[in-house]
């Protein structure tokens, strides 16, 4: 079964980018899944089609002023339409991410928002089933989630570094398991809802 994927993103100056890149590159690991990066810059009629025709999207924005960036919210606050179009959204996969400068700088507030809304649209919230890491004396900065968080997927990203250079290796390997996890998971519900709906059939 083929599976779509859409990673949903704003980034000011790119470092979410390449968060959501390594988030897609995680996803596109998982056989049968096609997964298509959705910059969240212009709400083209497109964008709206691309999210519509997906299985699951995964959300990601930088965190500005310990919360999602004003482009985001003005995304978040136009699916009014599709939620008041009878929950069209409902049942999709749903997850999250999010880049900012400081290692908390508040990106947890940013990640509840993300899934309130998600959960708003009835979709389904799958959170990054990765141990924290860099939180021993022979931990490191290099382990996965060295952010340690279990919502969805966090990166920091040096205020005076650009794109090109951070956020590093460890967030962008965090961002891709749950990418991976994403797709997995859409592909295990997508199998599991055929199969019931075929027994319900022959019942
Ligand atoms: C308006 C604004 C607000 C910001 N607020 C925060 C914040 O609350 N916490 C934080 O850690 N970093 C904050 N930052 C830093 C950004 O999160 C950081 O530069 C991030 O890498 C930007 O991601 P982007 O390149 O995808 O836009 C802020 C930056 C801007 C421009």
């Amino acid at each position: 079964m083929q599976v779509k994927v859409a990673v949903a993103y704003h980034s000011g100056y790119g470092h979410t980018a390449k968060q959501a890149a390594a988030v897609a590159a995680g996803a596109e690991k998982v056989p049968d899944t096609q997964v298509t990066l959705v910059p969240l810059a212009e709400l083209t009629d497109e964008l709206w089609e691309t999210l519509q025709a997906s299985d699951a999207i995964v959300f990601g924005t930088p965190t500005y002023m310990g919360g999602s960036s004003a482009v985001f919210r003005a995304f978040i606050e136009a699916t009014s339409k599709v939620w008041g179009d009878n929950l069209r959204w409902k049942n999709k996969i749903a997850g999250g991410f999010t880049n900012s400068g400081n290692m908390s700088g508040d990106k947890l507030n940013t990640l509840f928002d993300i899934a309130l809304f998600a959960a708003q649209h009835g979709m389904i919230w799958v959170g990054l089933a990765e141990y924290g890491g860099w939180n021993t004396s022979a931990g490191s900065p290099e382990d996965i989630n060295r952010l340690g968080s279990w919502l969805g997927a966090m990166s920091q990203a040096n205020n005076d570094e650009g794109a090109d250079v951070t956020p590093g290796a460890s967030d962008l390997r965090t961002a891709e398991a749950l990418g991976r996890r994403i797709a997995e998971t859409t592909h295990v519900f997508l199998a599991g809802r055929a199969a019931v709906d075929l027994a319900s059939a022959s019942a």
